[in-house]
C-alpha cells in the first residue's frame, strides 16, 4: 500500500439528530493505529451516539466512518471483520450462558468451532467468568455483563476495539483485569478507543484523548498535549463548564 497507513478509526463530519435534539454535530476524529484512545465527555455529550455511528450500529444523518481504511457504511463486512465492539447497555443475547453466547458470536462470525471453543474457555477463565457456569447472561451482575461483552468483542481477535464505558459498574479487581487485558492488546499492536467519564482511568491508560461536549470535539491530542501541564480534570472542567451550587438551592433538604 502506498502513502501513510490509514488511521485505525477515522470519523469525518458525523452528525446525528433525534427529533429536534442535535446529539452529534460534526465530529471529526483520527485514532492512530496502536493508540489507546480515551473519549471523555459529560453525560449527554454524544459519546454513545458517536461511537454507535462509528461502528455501524446507528446510521449517521451525515458524515462517514472508516476502520483501517474501510468505510463502515459502504463496506461493512470488511470493516466489521477488523472491529470488536462493546456497546453501551445490554445489547446481548442474554438468554444464553457465557459459553453459549461466545459460541453464538463466534459462529455468527464464521469462525472455526474448535477455535471458538478454545478461545471462549480462555476468555471465560481470564475474565473470572468460568465460575458462572450455566448462569444465563440475563442473570449476570452489571460488571459480569461488561466482562462478557468484552469477551464477545475480543473473540475474533480484532485490530480495533471500540468500547463504550467499559469500566462502569465494574469492581476494582475486575477493572484492573480489564486494564491489563487492554494494555496487553495495545502492546501487541491493537488499537483501543473507549468512552468514559473517569479522568483517572483515561490519564492512567491512554496515549490520546478527545473531550466531547455538546456534540462536538472540544479538545483532542495526546494526553500531554491536551493536559498542557495541568491535570486532565482541570482541563475537562474548563472545557465542559462546571455548575456550582450557591447554597440557596435545596434549602428544604
Ligand atoms: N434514541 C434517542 N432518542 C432521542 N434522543 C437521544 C437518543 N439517543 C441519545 N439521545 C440524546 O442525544 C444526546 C447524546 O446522548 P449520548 O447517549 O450519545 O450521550 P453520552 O455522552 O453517551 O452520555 P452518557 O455519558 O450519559 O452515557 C443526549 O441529549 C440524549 O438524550
Amino acid at each position: 500500500m502506498n502513502g501513510p497507513a490509514p488511521a485505525a478509526l477515522a470519523l469525518r463530519g458525523l452528525v446525528k439528530r433525534f427529533d429536534t435534539k442535535i446529539a452529534v454535530s460534526g465530529v471529526d476524529l483520527d485514532v492512530p493505529a496502536g493508540s489507546f484512545y480515551g473519549l471523555l465527555g459529560p453525560n449527554g455529550a454524544g459519546k454513545t451516539t458517536s461511537l454507535s455511528m462509528a461502528v455501524g450500529l446507528l446510521r449517521p444523518d451525515a458524515g462517514s466512518a472508516w476502520v483501517l481504511g474501510h468505510d463502515v457504511w459502504a463496506s461493512p463486512v470488511q470493516a466489521k471483520q477488523l472491529l470488536g465492539v462493546m456497546p453501551d447497555g445490554v445489547r446481548l443475547f442474554d438468554r444464553l450462558n457465557g459459553a453459549e453466547l461466545l459460541a453464538y458470536h463466534g459462529l455468527l462470525r464464521g469462525m472455526d468451532p474448535a477455535v471458538v471453543d478454545q478461545r471462549a474457555r480462555e476468555l471465560l477463565d481470564v475474565l473470572a467468568l468460568a465460575d458462572a457456569g450455566r448462569t444465563l447472561v440475563v442473570d449476570y451482575s452489571a460488571g459480569m455483563k461488561k466482562k462478557i461483552g468484552l469477551a464477545c468483542a475480543l473473540l475474533h481477535s480484532p485490530r480495533l476495539l471500540v468500547l463504550d464505558e467499559p469500566f462502569e459498574a465494574v469492581d476494582p479487581v475486575s477493572a484492573a483485569l480489564i486494564r491489563d487485558i487492554l494494555h496487553r492488546y495495545v502492546t501487541n499492536g491493537g488499537t483501543v478507543i473507549f468512552s468514559s467519564h473517569v479522568m483517572e482511568v483515561v490519564e492512567r491508560l491512554c496515549s490520546h484523548v478527545a473531550i466531547l461536549a455538546g456534540g462536538t470535539i472540544k479538545r483532542v491530542g495526546t494526553i500531554d498535549e491536551v493536559r498542557a501541564g495541568r491535570s486532565l480534570e482541570d482541563v475537562f472542567v474548563e472545557v465542559v463548564g462546571g455548575r456550582t451550587a450557591t447554597g440557596e438551592e435545596l434549602a428544604w433538604l
